[in-house]
């Protein structure tokens, strides 16, 4: 099958690499020409584990092109997808459309033969409808059918949850050819036995930010629990482990710490929170401000104990943040947690330099006044306290008895529960978390 991918970002790329694996002819068009230019070649712009090798097999094969003309992705097929960015409003909760938009009006008015727009971009409910309208607007005598087929995959695992995902669900109108384009093109996915649910666009569309409320409520109550333990001197990780044996909660997505970031759950939940009070119910999703809020004290929290550690001021003091990527396996440092910590800590008047395995150039590009090392001794040199903020695998697997020998003070701080406290204890460290 011959397929366009619009939007060559952490979502896109991958998209179109996977679709080529799967056998299908593939065109991505990208606006921004240096990310082009990478993906011509071959070159992921981003962290993403067994991309390049992908991308780099499927371009040799000629299967998958990369471009940045709506001209040719018109020529090019008859079945789209969106995997353009759809980010939070500055200053507001609700999405940002506009690369959404700005794909369908480039794309329609350049269709010759009818289409299917299939979106992949995580988007308000209601979106496709209004897309739908639009696109009637712009198409020349042709037939263009929009519908939603949302994406589910983690960043880090991005490969294995594309082509191997849980489920596959399209949102079409019933009339037209949505679902049999979906199931030609996810066919190998669908004939090993993976669900394929079909329904209408509005309920696609909240599939998705369900998912993600859902996601986003169980990391923030574990967290709420983890502000009881604090005060109740209980642990929290063995209350995950106990009640994350009972089948109906599972363990999954319960390690407390400091929260969630990225470009996907923070700002989709905002996102549902503002289109569910556009739409009048806003209440029904209150609970998500509080799910938002108690996600946000962990950072503030985070830096409190970290004054705490210091003796109750940071002047003078020196901070090693250790993990700067929203998460490990991502380079993505979009609403991350760790930096948000470190940024906090230096306006308190600390000195903090900041070591990531991946998320270094990204982390520079958003927080250049930070210092940053090329190495977690580095980073660590005459440190005061050591906060591990991103559970990176080079981090539990520290020497502490090495480090120590870097820090003016033997002081660490795990925003992650991710290191052995005895092995750290016993090398003379005091540990906190
Ligand atoms: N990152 C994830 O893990 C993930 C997973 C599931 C869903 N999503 C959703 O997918 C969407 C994309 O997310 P992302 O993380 O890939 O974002 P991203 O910013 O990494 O990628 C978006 C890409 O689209 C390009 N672009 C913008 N306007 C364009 C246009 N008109 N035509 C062609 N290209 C254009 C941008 O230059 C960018 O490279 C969002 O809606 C997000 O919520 C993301
Ligand atoms: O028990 C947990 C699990 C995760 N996190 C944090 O939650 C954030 C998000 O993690 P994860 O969901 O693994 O990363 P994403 O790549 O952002 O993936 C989410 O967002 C994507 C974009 O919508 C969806 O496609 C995925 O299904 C959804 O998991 C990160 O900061 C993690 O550190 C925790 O704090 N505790």
């Amino acid at each position: 099958m011959r397929m366009v991918v619009l939007g060559l970002g952490y979502l896109g790329a991958t998209h179109a690499a996977c679709m080529a694996e799967l056998g299908h002819d593939v065109l991505g068009i990208e606006v921004v020409p240096e990310k082009r230019a990478q993906l011509a070649v071959g070159e992921v712009p981003f962290y993403e584990p067994g991309l390049p090798e992908l991308l780099n097999r499927h371009i040799d094969s000629g299967r998958l092109k990369v471009s940045g003309s709506y001209q040719e992705a018109a020529d090019f097929a008859d079945v789209f997808f969106i995997a353009v960015g759809t980010p939070q409003k500055k200053g507001e909760y609700s999405a940002d459309l506009q690369y959404v938009d700005a794909a369908i009006d480039e794309l329609v008015p350049l269709l010759t033969r009818d289409a299917v727009i299939l979106g992949k971009s995580t988007v308000p409910v209601g979106t496709a409808q209004r897309l739908s309208e639009r696109a009637d607007e712009l198409a020349k005598d042709i037939d263009v059918e929009i519908a939603w087929n949302p994406e589910f995959l983690r960043e880090g695992f991005a490969i294995e949850d594309t082509l191997h995902p849980d489920r596959v669900v399209v949102g079409a109108f019933p009339t037209g050819k949505a679902e049999s384009i979906a199931r030609e093109a996810y066919a190998t996915i669908i004939d090993s036995g993976t669900p394929f649910i079909v329904t209408d666009p509005p309920t696609a569309e909240m599939v998705k930010t369900s998912a993600n409320a859902f996601l986003a409520t169980k990391i923030s109550f574990i967290n709420a629990i983890a502000e009881v333990c604090d005060a109740a001197g209980a642990d929290v990780t063995a209350i995950a482990d106990a009640i994350g044996y009972d089948a109906r909660i599972g363990r999954k997505f319960l390690n407390a710490g400091l929260g969630f970031g990225g470009g996907c759950l923070p700002k989709d939940i905002r996102a549902f929170m503002a289109r569910a009070g556009e739409l009048g119910a806003a209440e029904a999703l209150s609970f998500l401000r509080e799910v938002d809020n108690v996600n946000m004290r962990r950072r503030t929290r985070m830096v409190e104990l970290a004054r705490e550690v210091c003796g109750g001021s940071f002047l003078a003091k020196r901070i090693a943040i250790l993990g700067a990527a929203f998460k490990p396996e991502s380079d993505d440092v979009r609403d991350s947690p760790a930096l948000n910590v470190a940024g906090q800590i230096q306006l308190q008047g600390a000195s903090v330099t900041v070591y990531d395995p991946k998320a270094m150039e990204n982390a520079r590009a958003l927080f250049p006044t930070l210092d940053y090392a090329g190495s977690a001794t580095g980073a660590c040199e005459q440190a005061d306290v050591v906060l591990v903020l991103t559970e990176w695998q080079e981090f539990r697997v520290l020497s502490p008895n090495e480090l120590g020998t870097h820090v003016r003070n033997r002081n660490v701080v795990d925003g992650r529960l991710c290191l052995d406290s005895a092995r750290w204890i016993d090398a003379g460290w005091s540990y906190w978390s």
